[in-house]
Formats: C-alpha cells, sequence, structure tokens
C-alpha cells in the first residue's frame, strides 16, 4: 500500500506559485476556454464553482476555483450527523481558559485501523466556526490509510507532519506531504489521506478565519521568507469510482456522513486560485539579525491569516528553521516576555533552542501552550547555558520547530487538559533561576 503511494508521489509534477491562477487538465481539453460556464462543458464534464471567499471579496483577496467534473457535488443523499469522535470546534467551552503554561508529550499510540480523519484529537482553540473567526490545534496519528473522503466546511487545513508522510488525494490533485514539509487543504476541498509510511504523526492548524497568506514584506524587500515560488499546487488527477464511497462532512462542529454513489475525487480539470498547496519549509529563506538582539519571532511568518484589523492575525504559522546566530552581546536564545498573543507550539525534529530537549522536555510530536500574558521563555537550563556561552556565529541545525499565533486565548479540550501525556511538572523548568542582582553592579 505505502509502496505504491509512494511510487505515485515519485512521479507527480505540480503548479508553482502561492494565489497564482493555476489551471490543470489530466485529459487534454478538458477546461473550457474563454468562458466558465459553458452550455455544453468538454468532454460531458459538469462545471462547477467551489469559493473560498464572498464573490464581492477584493480582487487581492478573492480565492474561487472552477472545477469540471465526472458528476456535480451537488449529486449526493442526504447528510446524516456521525461521532465526532475526539474532534472538538469552536467555541470551545469544555474547560476555561487557562493562564498556566500547558506542555504535553506526543499522542499515546492509536488502536488498529485508525485513519487520518478518526486519528484527529483536538488539543483546543479559540473563536468560532459559525462565526468563520479563529482557530483550532489538532494532533493526528494514524496508522491506517483513508478509504473514505473527507471535507472541512469549518475552516483551511493546515497539515503540519512530524513522523511519516501522506499523500493527500484532493479534488485538485495529488499531494505527498512529509515531516518538514508542509501542505494546505483549503476550506470545502475534498481529500483522503493515504498514508506514504505505516503510520503517520503531527499537527493540524484548523483555520476558521480568512485564508493563509504570504505576509507582507515590508522594509525586508520584494524577496525573503517563504518565497511565492517554492508554493507547489497539485495537477488535475480524477478517479472515477463507481460505486459506495463515504464522504465525511465537518460543518459547524459536527460531522456528518454520507454515502455516495461514487467518488467525488471526480476533477477532471480545474482552473482557480483556491487550491490545495505544499510548502517546503527548507526552503524558507529565514532572515535574523546581523548585528544584535534576538529579533521578535514575526520575522520567521511563513503565512498568515489576517483579521481586519491590520497587523493583527487571526493566526500566523511561524517557522524556526535552520539559520546562523551571530548577534554581539546578545543572549541568543529567544528572551522572557509575556505576550498578548497566544501561542501554541510544535516541534518536527530535534530540539528548540529556548528548551531542554529529551524526555519530559519539549519533543518531537509534543507541544506546548502559553496563553495570552503567560510568562515564559528560556527554561533555566537554557539560561543559564545562553548568560555564560562564548559568542561565536553559531549553526543552529538541529531542529526544526513551529509556532501557531493567535490573537485570541486558546481553551483546551476537556480530552486535552485531562490528558495522561500533559506534563504535570512543566512550571519546573523555570524554577530555580537564581538571583543574580548586585545593586552595587
Ligand atoms: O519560544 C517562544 O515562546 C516563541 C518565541 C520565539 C522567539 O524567538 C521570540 C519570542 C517568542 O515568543
Ligand atoms: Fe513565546
Amino acid at each position: 500500500m505505502s509502496r505504491d503511494a509512494r511510487k505515485t508521489a515519485e512521479l507527480l509534477t505540480y503548479l508553482s506559485g502561492f494565489g497564482n491562477e493555476h489551471s490543470s487538465e489530466a485529459v487534454p481539453g478538458a477546461l473550457p476556454v474563454a468562458r466558465n460556464s459553458p452550455q455544453r462543458a468538454p468532454l460531458g464534464l459538469y462545471a462547477e464553482q467551489l469559493s473560498g471567499t464572498a464573490f464581492t471579496e477584493p480582487r487581492a483577496q478573492n480565492r474561487r476555483s472552477w472545477l469540471y467534473r465526472i458528476r456535480p457535488s451537488a449529486a449526493h443523499p442526504a447528510f446524516t450527523r456521525t461521532d465526532n469522535g475526539t474532534i472538538r470546534t469552536g467555541p470551545f467551552t469544555e474547560t476555561v481558559p487557562d493562564p498556566n503554561r500547558l506542555r504535553w508529550n506526543p499522542l499515546p499510540e492509536p488502536p488498529e485501523g485508525t485513519d487520518f480523519l478518526a486519528g484527529l484529537w483536538t488539543l483546543g482553540g479559540n473563536g468560532d466556526a459559525t462565526q468563520r473567526t479563529g482557530m483550532a490545534v489538532h494532533l493526528y496519528h494514524a496508522n491506517s490509510s483513508m478509504d473514505r473522503v473527507f471535507s472541512d466546511a469549518d475552516g483551511e487545513l493546515l497539515i503540519v507532519p512530524e513522523r511519516g508522510g501522506l499523500l493527500l488525494h484532493t479534488e485538485f490533485g495529488r499531494l505527498p506531504v512529509e515531516p518538514a514539509q508542509i501542505a494546505l487543504v483549503p476550506r470545502g476541498v475534498r481529500f483522503r489521506a493515504e498514508l506514504l509510511d505505516t503510520s503517520a504523526r503531527g499537527y493540524v492548524c484548523e483555520n476558521y478565519g480568512a485564508p493563509f497568506r504570504l505576509p507582507d514584506l515590508g522594509p525586508i524587500g520584494a524577496n525573503g521568507l517563504a518565497n511565492a515560488r517554492d508554493f507547489q499546487a497539485p495537477t488535475a488527477a480524477y478517479e472515477d469510482v463507481e460505486g459506495p464511497v463515504e464522504v465525511v462532512n465537518k460543518f459547524c462542529g459536527n460531522l456528518w456522513t454520507a454515502t455516495y454513489d461514487h467518488s467525488p475525487l471526480d476533477v477532471v480539470a480545474w482552473h482557480g486560485n483556491h487550491v490545495p498547496y505544499l510548502y517546503d519549509l527548507r526552503r524558507f529563506n529565514v532572515m535574523g539579525t546581523i548585528s544584535y538582539d534576538h529579533p521578535d519571532p514575526s520575522i520567521f511568518t511563513v503565512l498568515t491569516s489576517p483579521s481586519d484589523t491590520p497587523g493583527l492575525a487571526g493566526v500566523d504559522f511561524v517557522a524556526f528553521t535552520p539559520r546562523w546566530l551571530v548577534g554581539e552581546d546578545t543572549f541568543r536564545p529567544p528572551y522572557f516576555h509575556r505576550n498578548v498573543m497566544s501561542e501554541y507550539m510544535g516541534l518536527i525534529e530535534g530540539a528548540y533552542d529556548a528548551k531542554t530537549a529529551g524526555e519530559g522536555g519539549f519533543v518531537p510530536g509534543g507541544g506546548s501552550l502559553h496563553n495570552m500574558m503567560s510568562a515564559h521563555g528560556p527554561d533555566r537550563e537554557t539560561f543559564d547555558r545562553a548568560s555564560a556561552a562564548e559568542l561565536r556565529p553559531q549553526k543552529l541545525d538541529d531542529g526544526l520547530a513551529f509556532m501557531f499565533e493567535t490573537r485570541w486565548p486558546m481553551t483546551a479540550t476537556a480530552q486535552a487538559a485531562r490528558a495522561e501525556h500533559l506534563q504535570q511538572a512543566y512550571d519546573d523548568v523555570w524554577s530555580g533561576l537564581r538571583r543574580h542582582f548586585r545593586p552595587a553592579g
């Protein structure tokens, strides 16, 4: 199964660029020329628009695609409610927002036969999916490929694998995503996740708000950070499957299911800019100080979901990728701080420079939540080490961490607040920070 998926993945081709008006056809001639909805679409296909933004949003933000498919999406039976499993949605009311610093170990092993959807486990979030504001943090741990199809009306899914790859079969084509890469499935786009390895583990940011976009670069100039050309959209590929296919739809916080008589991954051609994409975090062009002080981590923003207030993101996706540290007379790891924004951090590999690695620490697959104004920063060991270190140029290349940073505090789900893998003694990493104050200098 996974060997076939790997072979498929190797042969795939992509369309390059972020937010482009892409177009792709799996069968030549499937795309109509010079109109979206001809009286009869080519090859006997049905034409259908998928709108990710309101029709009337400004051109620069407008997201929509036209799909040319074997059957229109409308041809489906009624959805009925199905168990939400371990998926939760904003508003998050199972616990109260917690000012404490929280940290989790990785999710435990799932039972045999857990697919990506069943393996989704919501840690917490904010906002309200019905208001299209806020976000959720999910983890996933799967050991089986999906033989059903999923779509999320509540938001786009930013998938951050930590262990094992996924081959995403989407309406727009196939995208393989491996640790150190990210994939984004836009709101409402149907897909199934096939495993590229025996199991897969990682993180998902479900963004109920405005679609992620590249941040403005300001004085950085016209290039840098995540470069638009490094984003890859799939080329059209379709399944011509007649027969029962389960389709699960996440809608306003609940899962609904219907058994179609065909696969809805039947798009033969498409064009538009509401498309899934892939990005390799190793391509991030890191900016940082070449003089002194530790820059704010906004300099590492890969993608941002803006809110109505300029500069205030609903959620930012920030990546801490390998880089050189050269700051003179500088405490080089992240500083002590309290932040009006709330920070969920995860680790894809190795170690993070503000936290001690190893068991009981900040480990790959684990995560931390530092909510609005909660005091955090380097742990004791990191502080002692970095304040005594000799400041030679230093390559930081033993880890890959990321942050979902959001304007609203996150509330943990009950399962996250009571999880056995919640670390009970996280506060202790900051205990024993000795006083060094000498009034006389
Ligand atoms: O580790 C953190 O808390 C994230 C973070 C990183 C950084 O480089 C500066 C500030 C910050 O919140
Ligand atoms: Fe922080």
